[in-house]
């Protein structure tokens, strides 16, 4: 191959001024819900690059956005330990319960002062974990049962909303960001349409659909997929800060090009939780993906220690499912589908 000498100064800059812009792009596009250009012109910086790295394979970068789609499948997926467990949580099933979560809350912090809360749609999809070091995406792993998970980096790579490199600086060395990977309802209907034409299998629903998707060994056909990722929480930290409230950290988040979900609020008390719950659960029905319901979570972070947890449920947060009744439906639906 040529050494790197041989390929013109203005090559090189104009392949990193290319993956800079389709990085900005990237944020806007995912991060912002604002895109800047149309789709074609997109694809031109995209169709540029990926002639350029063509034709100088010195010039591919670990983050350029050319290298999403691993090209060989594996035989099986590597287990990961989480450098801290992924927690679980406790579910409330009633307003009763979450007055009375509240009530234990600030019983536990002996002050009665009221409480603020993140409160954030509980996404209908996949936890997953992403490990960024010095801002390259190194690692995408499944939940699995909260202290081992499954190694699905080539598969979480294929997901344009997830940033293989962190936008501007400011994060830490390390940083392990914990999402939920998702299909949206408009992305699983046209799935299951090409399904129903070619007499593939049909999904039961978005999750199983992203589940599934998520499972492929072969992340070429993972690529093919509509997934999101909506990040929900810090996980392990290196070498830096996060700030020091949950809805702040979330924000940071977007800052470094990372997607969250555009419903989280942040609200003071019991009382203003409930009315977010009503207020959504109005709503349910006219979100672009599914939900099962609102988690809670004390906003600030030093709060959030002093609470800690009980067998890896967190004392801090608590999840307010909605009624099922979208399952039953859907379950009906497969059964009579002729
Ligand atoms: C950081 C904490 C622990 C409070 C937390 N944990 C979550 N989950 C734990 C249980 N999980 C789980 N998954 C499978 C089996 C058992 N538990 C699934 C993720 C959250 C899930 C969502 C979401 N889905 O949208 C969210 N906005 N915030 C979360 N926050």
């Amino acid at each position: 191959a040529k050494s790197t000498s041989a390929i013109p100064a203005e090559t090189s800059a104009r392949a990193q001024t290319l993956r800079a812009e389709i990085q900005e792009h990237n944020y806007r596009y995912y991060a912002l819900d604002e895109p800047r250009i149309p789709d074609a012109a997109y694809d031109r910086l995209m169709r540029e690059l990926q002639d350029l790295e063509a034709e100088y394979p010195e010039l591919v970068t670990p983050d350029s956005p050319t290298q999403r789609v691993g090209q060989t499948p594996l035989s099986a997926f590597a287990t990961v330990t989480h450098e801290l467990p992924m927690l679980s949580l406790d579910n409330a099933f009633g307003e009763d319960d979450l007055i009375a979560f509240d009530r234990r809350v600030r019983d536990r912090l002996q002050d009665d002062a009221t409480i603020e809360y993140a409160c954030e749609p509980k996404l209908d999809g996949i936890a997953v974990s992403l490990l960024y070091r010095d801002g390259l995406l190194v690692r995408g792993a499944t939940r699995g049962d909260g202290t081992q998970g499954e190694d699905i980096t080539q598969n979480v790579r294929t997901i344009d909303s997830i940033p293989l490199k962190l936008r501007g600086s400011g994060y830490p060395r390390v940083l392990e960001v914990r999402g939920e990977i998702y299909m949206p309802k408009a992305g699983f209907e046209a799935l299951n349409e090409k399904a129903r034409e070619k007499g593939d299998k049909l999904f039961v629903n978005p999750r199983n659909a992203a589940a599934g998707s998520l499972r492929q060994l072969d992340a070429r056909i993972t690529a093919t997929r509509p997934l999101e990722m909506c990040a929900y929480s810090v996980g392990y930290v290196e070498d830096g800060e996060v700030p020091a409230k949950h809805s702040e950290t979330l924000e940071a988040f977007r800052d470094w090009g990372l997607k969250i979900n555009r419903e989280m609020r942040v609200v003071q008390g019991a009382d203003a939780c409930i009315e977010y719950y009503q207020q959504l659960g109005e709503r349910r029905a006219q979100l672009d993906y599914d939900i099962d319901g609102i988690v809670f979570k004390v906003n600030r972070r030093d709060l959030q220690d002093e609470l800690g947890f009980v067998a890896r449920a967190p004392r801090w947060a608590i999840a307010y499912k909605f009624p099922a009744q979208e399952e039953m439906t859907q379950l009906l639906d497969v059964e009579f589908q002729v």
